[in-house]
This record gives C-alpha cells, structure tokens and sequence, in this order.
C-alpha cells in the first residue's frame, strides 16, 4: 500500500507528490495525465518522447474520449471502453462520467453492469479491488495490505449470490462494487484512492460458471454456515485494524446473508446494506414525493409491496418508521402495508418460517376484514380488496404488474405511484410506456433501472429512477464527514426526506417522483447535509458538525476530476 499524498502550497495552489517516473507513470490510472503531462513535467519525469507532441487539456481529452464511446453501438462494448478509461486514467474517466451522468450511468451501472457482470470472465482485462477467497484464511490482513492505497475511507462488499435480480454470478459480480463505487466519486467526491471494491468470492452455485474454462472466480461450490461467517468475521477485523477510519457497504448478497451480515458487523464497524437500506431510503423518497404531488398524506396511504425479501422487507421497514414518526400506531399501522411473496399476501394462517417476513405478516383477522379470508390472496385479489395508493415492486420477476392491476390501481386512485424496482430494466415488473397508457398517463412512475421518457398525448413523461443510487452516495459522504460510527435508521429516514426535498416544483408539476439523474452530484451533496445532521442528532457521530460546518466540510471531503500539477515525490 502506499499514500496518495497532496501538499498545500503557501499561495493556495496544491500539488500531487508522484512517486513513479518514466513509462511506469503512464501505466498508473491514479497519476496518468495522457497528452495533458505539461512540457515541465515531461521533463521532470522523464516522459519526453513519450508521448505525442502535443499538449493537450482535460477539456479535450474528455472530448476525445467520449467521442470513441459514443462510436461503439454495443452498450457491453461502451462498458468495456469505459473499464480500460478508468483503468488508463481515472481523471479522464471521472470527467467523462461527470460531464454525461445521464448517458453513461445506464453503463457503468444499470442495466449494462448487469451484462458485464454475467459476462465478466469473457471480458476480463485487468483486476481493480480485492478478491478475498477461503484460500486466504488466516492471512486476510497480509491481503489487504496488498491494496494499493493505505488510506481506504470506503468499501462496497458483495460476495456475489444476489447480482441485481440476477443471481448467483460468482467472481463477476465484481462489476457491482466496482460500479457503485465510481457512483461514490461521481456524485460524491471520494476520491478513487480511497474507495476499494471488494469481492468476498467464496465460490458459487452457479453450474454454468463452474463448468466454464474461462471462469475467473473461486472454483467451488459455495462456502456456507459456520465456515462463511469465520471467513467474514476475519475480512471485518482486517478491515478495522487496515482502514480503521472506513465505511463497509455490503451489496447484493442473497437475503439470508444480506440481514445476518448486517446485524452481525452493525456495531463492530460502520456498514449498512445497500438492497436492505439504501433501496428503502429511495423507496420512501418517491412515496413522500408522491404525497407531495397528490396532497394525500402517507399517513393515509394504502401501500403494497410486491417481494418479501431484502429489498421489500427494508421498505417496508423504513416506511413503517415513517408512518410511526407521524403518529400511526396498532392495526392502522399494521393494515398501512402489505406485502406479498411468491405465495401471496403475508398473512399468519399461512405457514411463514421466515423471520423477517412475519414483521409484515398480517394477522389473519386483519385479512378477513378486508375480504382475503379466503380464495387466493395474489396480487390481483389484494389490488381489488385493498385498493392501493402505491405499489411497489421487488421482486425480480418481471411482467408481475400486469394490464388488469395497473388498471384496478387506476380505477381506485386518481394518481397511483407505481414503482417497479427490480433491475435490470429486463426485470422490471412492467414497462413505463405500458403503465402510463393503462392509467391514461395518470401514473407517478418510478423504476429501478433508466427508462426513455415516454411520449403520451401532447407531453412527454420523463421517468424517475426509483434506485438506491440516488441515496448511498449521500449516506456514504454524510456519514464520513461526520466519521459516523454507526448507520442509524434515523439516517435513512433524514436521507429519504432529503430526496423527495430535492424534487423541484417543475418536476413536481410533470408528475416526475426523483430529480433527473442528471442532477445526481448536487442531490448527493443535500442528502450528505442531511444524513450528517442525523447522525449527529442519534449521538453517533465522532465529528459533529453544527448545521453551519456542514456545508464547507462537505465541500472539502469532495474531489473534482481535474489534473493537480505534480512534483517528483
Ligand atoms: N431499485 C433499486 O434500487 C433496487 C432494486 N432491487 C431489485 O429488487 C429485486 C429483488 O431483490 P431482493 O429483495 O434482494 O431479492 P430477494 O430474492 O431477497 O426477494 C425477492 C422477493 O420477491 C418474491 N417474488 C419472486 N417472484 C415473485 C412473484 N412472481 N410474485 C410475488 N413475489 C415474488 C420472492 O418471494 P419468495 O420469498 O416467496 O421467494 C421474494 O420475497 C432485484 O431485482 C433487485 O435488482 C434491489 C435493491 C435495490
Ligand atoms: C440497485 C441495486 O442495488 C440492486 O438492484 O441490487
Ligand atoms: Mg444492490
């Protein structure tokens, strides 16, 4: 590991201590300038012939640079484009990334991350993080000293069983934190130094991976029970004692993992989990926004959720604190959200074995009064029976939110808020153009992965990115800045405040339930303010910031993607 180290200079300037010279420099992504190495330091560091005469800008390398993305027709094609940026100069690719959020979000993230995350083996080119594996036992702490930076602020860990709604992909589920991470430095300014992807490849179940000769993970079947949990257990410890000031994100494990990991390591460091967590903040943002644009309180709301696992649970979970803060208390709490499984509504005639599940069961009284005692209890029989204001969808099946549910929702309620969540856009329980026709363009729509806007009538409807996207980059910065030691809930709920805060009068008027992707950097700076002040509010955090500090010590925590000049380390 080594430092990346910046020194302020007197007159205000700044100036980045480089340690490599020669060909060496310009194979490093963290210090490679390209064509922008001025003639001063190609003669510093012994560049000159090295590169072309010219001396180019930023501004024109990125023109540069987008230009041949843009010329690949295939979006797998575009990822890998951007991959060998990134790998190439980090600078570049953080520019390009920033300069066309929009456009290139659907490639480094969803849905095209999804492709290259099935596709990883066929397209690898070089490792970026750290692969822990079970044949690093006992020396996961000489491991991630081999991480090229010392000062790591922030981890996005998966151990892969749970990609998108895509599965098990054993090793190349990598693609996700290498993702989220560049997500991280887009919106919120961490520097690429100090993030650290991570895959915990303890094998897979997939067969088709194991029996492929170019698979590049761990070949076995999966490590479970005890065994997992040892080998977590020392990844964490490493983790404290290697980068004790750091944040864990734990991404797309599978739900029993996802909730047993995070309760497990919740107060041995600070972590959440991003598909529990993250995906409940933005889900209550757009139920809150939706709220905002029908003036029905969400306290009156009538909420079904369509998935039971980690992602539903923690929406429901988070909603429901909501619904607590504004005073909803006994059967009206309980009666506020149902949520169904692959057997149908969560209720206790049914057998229910898991935990998590029985939060939202529903007890079978409370069915019967609203007509579910008997008959099937899908979802098109909760629809009719319940008549919801909002249905939310998490499932990863997609299709599930089918013609005549959408019409029933659109018979009941003059404006239902709609949001098929599951990623890719492949999963999606329906498609944005379906939904709007079925509801005569009456729909607050908000899906997982990016859609086109939609034309109907004489407008065209833009479509909201219901994705934890636009929360984890604001949690993550908030909660360093204010060197959280915990992730509360009340953090979410600050960040989820913040969010549907965020949705301006315009995009209110359009029926639009999240600011435009486009936006993403300034939306994560409001949410950090929030998430900082909230962790201040629940006494965990090591540097309080009075509301006045929060500003500037967010302002200083983020890195812009420009070229610092440079000085011989
Ligand atoms: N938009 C966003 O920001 C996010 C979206 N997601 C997406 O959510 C999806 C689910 O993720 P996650 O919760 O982790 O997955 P899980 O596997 O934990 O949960 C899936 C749930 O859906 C239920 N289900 C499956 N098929 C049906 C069906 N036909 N009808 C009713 N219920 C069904 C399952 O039922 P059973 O329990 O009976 O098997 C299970 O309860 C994924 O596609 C993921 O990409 C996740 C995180 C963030
Ligand atoms: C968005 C996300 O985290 C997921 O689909 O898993
Ligand atoms: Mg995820």
């Amino acid at each position: 590991m080594e430092p990346y180290r910046v020194v302020e200079e007197a007159q205000g300037g700044r100036k980045l201590l480089v340690p490599y010279r020669g060909a060496r420099l310009l194979a490093h992504p963290i210090y490679n300038k390209g064509t922008a190495f001025t003639p001063e330091e190609r003669v510093a560091f012994g560049l000159d012939g090295l590169l072309p005469s010219a001396v180019g800008t930023i501004d024109r390398q990125a023109v540069r640079a987008h230009e041949s993305i843009r010329r690949k027709e295939d979006p797998l094609e575009k990822y890998i484009g951007l991959s060998a940026l990134q790998d190439r100069n980090e600078t570049l690719f953080y520019r390009v990334l920033l300069d066309h959020i929009e456009e290139l979000l659907p490639i480094v993230y969803t849905p095209t991350v999804g492709r290259a995350c099935q596709r990883y083996s066929h397209i690898y080119r070089r490792g970026r993080g750290l692969w822990i594996t079970p044949e690093h036992a006992g020396r996961i702490d000489q491991v991630l000293g081999n991480a090229p930076f010392d000062d790591v602020r922030l981890l996005v860990v998966t151990d892969n069983e749970r990609i998108l709604g895509l599965g098990d992909l054993g090793a190349g589920g990598m693609g996700i934190p290498i993702g989220k991470l560049a997500i991280y430095t887009a919106a919120a300014g961490i520097h690429p130094t100090r993030t650290l992807p991570l895959s915990f490849d303890v094998g897979t179940d997939n067969q088709a991976l194991l029996d492929d000769p170019l698979y590049i993970g761990y070949r076995q079947r999966r490590l479970r029970g005890p065994a997992y949990d040892a080998l977590l257990d020392e990844l964490v410890h490493a983790i404290r004692r290697r980068f004790p000031r750091a944040l864990v994100q734990w991404e797309d494990f599978k739900k029993g993992n996802a909730f047993r990991v995070l309760d497990r390591h919740r107060a041995t460091l600070p972590s959440f989990n991003d598909d529990i967590e993250g995906t409940a903040a933005v889900a209550l943002a757009g139920m809150l926004t939706g709220a905002r644009i029908t003036g029905i309180p969400l306290t009156q709301q009538r909420i079904v959720i369509l998935g039971a696992g980690a992602a539903g649970v923690g929406i429901a979970r988070l909603i429901r604190a909501e619904l607590e803060r504004a005073g909803l208390a006994g059967p009206a709490l309980t009666a506020a959200i149902a949520c169904l499984d692959s057997g149908g509504l969560l209720v206790d005639d049914r057998r229910i074995d898991d935990e998590h599940k029985r939060e939202f069961t529903w007890p079978a009284d409370l069915a019967r009064a609203h007509g579910l005692a008997d008959g099937p209890r899908d979802l098109a029989a909760v629809v009719s029976a319940l008549r919801p204001t909002a249905l939310l969808g998490t499932s990863g099946e997609p299709g599930t939110f089918p013609e005549p549910i959408i019409r029933a929702m659109a018979a009941a309620t003059r404006r239902p808020v709609i949001m098929p969540m599951s990623n890719p856009s492949d999963l999606s329980e329906a498609r944005p153009a379906d939904v709007i026709t079925w509801t005569d363009g009456r729909a607050l729509l908000g899906t997982g992965s990016p859609f086109h806007p939609v034309p109907f009538g004489n407008r065209t409807i833009r479509i909201g990115q219901a994705n934890n996207a636009f929360i984890f980059p604001g949690v993550g910065l908030g909660a360093l800045v204010s060197e959280a030691r915990q992730i509360t809930q009340t953090m979410f709920l600050a960040a989820a405040e913040r969010l549907a805060a965020e949705v301006d009068a315009h995009d209110l008027a359009a029926g639009c339930l999240f600011p435009s992707v486009a936006h993403l950097r300034r939306v994560t700076v409001a949410v950090a303010a929030s998430v900082a002040r909230a962790a201040r509010d629940a006494g965990v955090a090591a540097r309080p910031l009075d509301d006045a500090a929060i500003p500037a010590a967010i302002a200083a925590a983020m890195w812009e993607p420009s070229y610092l000049p440079m000085e011989p380390a």
